[in-house]
């Protein structure tokens, strides 16, 4: 019996490779390496390196002027960068196969103001290539809560307004991944809201979000990842655990001997301030840890006044890595 021919052993070794890259985790929604950036004497953008998996939701936090839209404008092909590299979904930054795939709510957002917000969204629509019905361009405005002024000419609508006809731009063709840049600076609390709402949405979707926002607390909310920018570079990164530590237990007691307090101790790294104490609990805390503890100090003839759970703020957290960062760090 004879073997197989070259060009059959071709074809199934062409076979194989499609098998394996198929089986490949997908690229992620955004990778970039080393990004450099300098106008004139200014370095906006120093060696910054970061990714952002699929479904993933990551924050883009730093202080006035530390880069973060400079950084999202070379990863969007905006802006270019003076070196470094970008992948979008898998393919390098400005190809018009990942743009279609990406939505972006810039920082500064203006619409044509003689179109109506319906007519805004079908040209963006258009300009995006995907096939998006009218029913779900209309329900994309009703999500941004403009369902009532889709009629209406942008020309006359309120900066609020237009940062959600903004976002209704960035989701209407159904984008795997959005940059969102500052989305929230012109809502009011209850569209702040909707946004946190929106973005938790993404997340059950799976659409990645690169989020620049100085709220932190929402960033808090929302956000598995955060990239702290400062002075161009990254000052920090991580998950939420990794950044903000462990939990900790505050308790307001009275009558705290040195056997309760040594119960306490026992339980985690202790702080006292007056009858407050705080106890670091450690990473992965029983389940029964907790309640064994206020059980036992009871017993101990301790007055248990409050229990509650306490951890470092995403705030807290980043004033302190940026106040700690050396001058020599800082270009
Ligand atoms: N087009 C430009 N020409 C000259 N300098 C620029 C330009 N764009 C940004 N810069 C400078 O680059 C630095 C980073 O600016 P960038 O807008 O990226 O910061 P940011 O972190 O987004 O700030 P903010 O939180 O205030 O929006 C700043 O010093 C800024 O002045």
């Amino acid at each position: 019996m004879s073997g197989p021919t070259a060009a059959q052993g071709d074809a199934r070794s062409l076979d194989t490779v499609g098998r394996v890259l198929a089986d490949l985790p997908p690229a992620p929604a955004v990778w970039c390496w080393g990004l450099r950036k300098r106008y004139r004497r200014q370095v906006a953008v120093d060696g910054v390196s970061f990714t952002v998996g699929r479904g993933e939701v990551v924050g883009l936090l730093g202080p006035n002027g530390a880069g973060k839209t400079s950084v999202i404008k070379i990863l969007l092909g905006l802006v270019r960068p003076d070196a470094g590299d970008v992948s979008l979904l898998g393919q390098p930054a400005g190809d018009p196969r990942s743009r279609t795939r990406v939505g972006y709510l810039p920082e500064l957002f203006r619409y044509q103001p003689w179109l109506t917000a319906t007519e805004v969204l079908a040209l963006h629509v258009r300009l995006s290539g995907i096939a998006v019905s009218t029913e779900e361009q209309r329900e994309c405005l009703a999500t941004v809560g403009l369902a009532d002024r889709a009629g209406d000419r942008v020309g006359g609508f309120s900066k609020g307004m237009q940062q959600r006809l903004g976002l209704a731009v960035a989701l209407v063709a159904r984008p795997d991944l959005v940059v969102l840049d500052e989305p929230t600076s012109a809502l009011d609390p209850i569209g702040r809201a909707d946004v946190r709402d929106l973005l938790l949405s993404l997340k059950d979707r799976q659409v990645a979000v690169l989020l620049n926002s100085h709220l932190i607390g929402e960033v808090e909310r929302v956000c598995d990842r955060v990239v702290i920018l400062d002075k161009g570079q990254v000052a920090a990164s991580g998950t939420l655990e990794e950044l903000l530590g462990g939990h900790e237990l505050r308790m307001r007691l009275d009558g705290v001997d040195a056997q309760a307090e040594a119960r306490l101790a026992a339980t985690g790294r202790l702080t006292r301030s007056g009858n407050v104490f705080t106890i670091a609990l450690p990473a992965d805390p029983g389940a029964a840890t907790v309640p064994d503890l206020i059980a036992d100090l009871v017993d101990l003839g301790v007055r248990v006044h409050a229990v509650e759970p306490a951890r470092t703020s995403l705030e807290e957290r980043l004033l302190a890595i940026l106040r700690a960062r050396p001058d020599e760090e800082r270009r």
